[in-house]
């Protein structure tokens, strides 16, 4: 258990992250300067200086926005030992016993009522400074959730935001990347004729297993300068 819900959610959400920057130029480039200017070598990439890099964790939450690593539904019920006598209700509805419900992660992270432009890869929708509303800006805290909530909710959140933060700005100190070039470039992407709803190239296809799988992103690193020296 503990292994699958590290490492497949990790895989999906890092790849998420490398497709979305090497498909949205602005936000790399706006990543790669917060990266390379708050640092001045790579060995202090690390602890409360890379959490306080808000553009980068902005960049994380946008891809698991657009792509979560556990995109179906985590279906809930009472527990044997919660009081059958007081009925069960969830947003005014009362649920009869023994009836399991749940919320699909993938619909509510692109329902427009929670998120304006909700199939555009915007990472300044989480930052202070953005343009959306403080309204708009609790709405959109509150419909987040790639980790799900309450006393179930994932146990390793905190070190998942640590590994995919290292893993992101270490390649962004290191290297450049961009789309690979031809057909491999595109493993992952949407595309027009395949099955409805997977239309979209700039979106991330995932396939719900009881974590999400995935194909690509191929992407093509380039060294930058001498810095690789140091590995
Ligand atoms: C981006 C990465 C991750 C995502 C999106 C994610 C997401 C989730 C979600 C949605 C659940 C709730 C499942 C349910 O309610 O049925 C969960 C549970 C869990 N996660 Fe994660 N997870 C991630 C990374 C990790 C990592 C790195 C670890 C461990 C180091 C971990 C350990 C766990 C454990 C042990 C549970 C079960 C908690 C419980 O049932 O009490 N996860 N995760």
């Amino acid at each position: 258990m503990f292994l699958s819900a590290a490492g497949g959610t990790i895989t999906t959400a890092l790849s998420a992250l490398f497709f979305y920057l090497s498909r949205n130029q602005d936000a790399y480039q706006k990543l790669a300067h917060e990266i390379r200017s708050n640092f001045t070598s790579s060995t202090e990439i690390r602890g409360t200086a890379l959490a306080g890099c808000t553009y980068l964790r902005a960049c994380i939450d946008e891809a698991m926005r657009l792509s979560p690593p556990a995109p179906g539904i985590l279906w809930r019920d009472l527990a044997p030992d919660d009081d059958e006598s007081q009925p069960f209700v969830v947003d005014g509805h009362v649920v009869p016993p023994h009836t399991i419900v749940g919320v699909n992660t993938y619909s509510l992270h692109h329902n427009e009522d929670y998120f304006p432009d909700a199939f555009a890869y915007r990472p300044e929708r989480w930052l202070a400074s953005s343009d959306f509303s403080p309204e708009e800006k609790k709405v959109m805290r509150e419909a987040f959730a790639p980790f799900s909530v309450g006393p179930r909710g994932c146990a390793g959140k905190a070190m998942a935001y640590l590994e995919c933060s290292l893993v992101m700005a270490r390649t962004l100190w290191y290297f450049d990347f961009e789309s690979t070039a031809g057909e491999l470039g595109e493993v992952g992407a949407g595309k027009v004729g395949l099955e409805d709803g997977r239309e979209r190239r700039g979106e991330f296809q995932l396939y719900d297993t009881f974590s999400a799988s995935h194909d690509g992103p191929y992407l093509t690193f380039v060294a930058r300068g001498d810095f690789w020296k140091d590995l």
